[in-house]
């Protein structure tokens, strides 16, 4: 099978993207296989910025394409924030619990109408020598008022999927990859997967 690398060390992403890629007929290879390559400091103002920045900067180390995904919550009523802080906005030891405790809290006095919110991801694939390019998705929702479901990671028990009438994390996997932001933006890359990887190692 031909290896796609997807340059995070996020294990939910991780499950994600292996799964998604099989019936494509990839397999996945993520920076879990390679614990020796450092994280990525994340600088940009942007999810765009940031996904550049990993996928460059991984596609480099290694010397072949990578994709990269840098994704988030973007809630209305805070001004889109935790944003690109998705990840750390508890603080820098990346708690999923600890974020969905901040964000229920500062939500606590916001109206069942005024609580929607979005999750985004931002795809980039780089590779050495080639111009970088990203694509996107979005999955809309609502922020619930206490968390439901055990499944999917991060903020998925605290987002209601309209569409699913169901919380994220009470979706199954295969469930949460009809709808998700990710395989959204998953969708917009699949067709130029085989030209992008030609000429790649197997
Ligand atoms: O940068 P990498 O190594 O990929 O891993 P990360 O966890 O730091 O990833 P991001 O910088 O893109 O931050 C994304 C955060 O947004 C949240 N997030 C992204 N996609 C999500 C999803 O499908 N369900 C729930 N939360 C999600 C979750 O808290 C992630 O940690
Ligand atoms: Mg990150």
């Amino acid at each position: 099978m031909q290896e796609v690398i997807i340059a995070t060390k996020n294990e939910g992403k991780a499950k994600e993207f292996i799964r998604m890629f099989k019936p494509l007929g990839y397999e996945v290879k993520t920076l879990l296989d390679f614990p020796e390559i450092q994280d990525v400091e994340e600088t940009g103002k942007t999810f765009e910025e940031n996904a550049k920045l990993k996928a460059e900067t991984i596609a480099n180390v290694l010397g072949r394409m990578v994709i990269a995904d840098d994704s988030g919550l973007v809630i209305n009523s805070l001004d889109g924030r935790p944003g690109v802080f998705s990840a750390r906005y508890a603080g820098i030891e990346k708690s999923d619990q600890a974020n969905m405790d901040k964000v229920l809290s500062e939500l606590e006095q916001i109206a069942d109408n005024k609580r929607q919110a979005r999750f985004y991801c931002v795809l980039a694939v780089a590779a050495p020598g080639k111009e970088t390019f990203t694509v996107s998705g979005t999955c809309e929702g609502v922020i619930l008022r206490e968390k439901r479901g055990s499944y999917g990671f991060g903020y998925d028990p605290i987002f209601f999927v309209v569409e699913m009438d169901r919380a994220m994390a009470e979706l199954k996997p295969e469930e949460k990859a009809q709808i998700s932001h990710r395989s959204q933006a998953l969708r917009k890359l699949e067709s130029q997967l085989p030209s992008l990887l030609s000429g790649e190692n197997e």
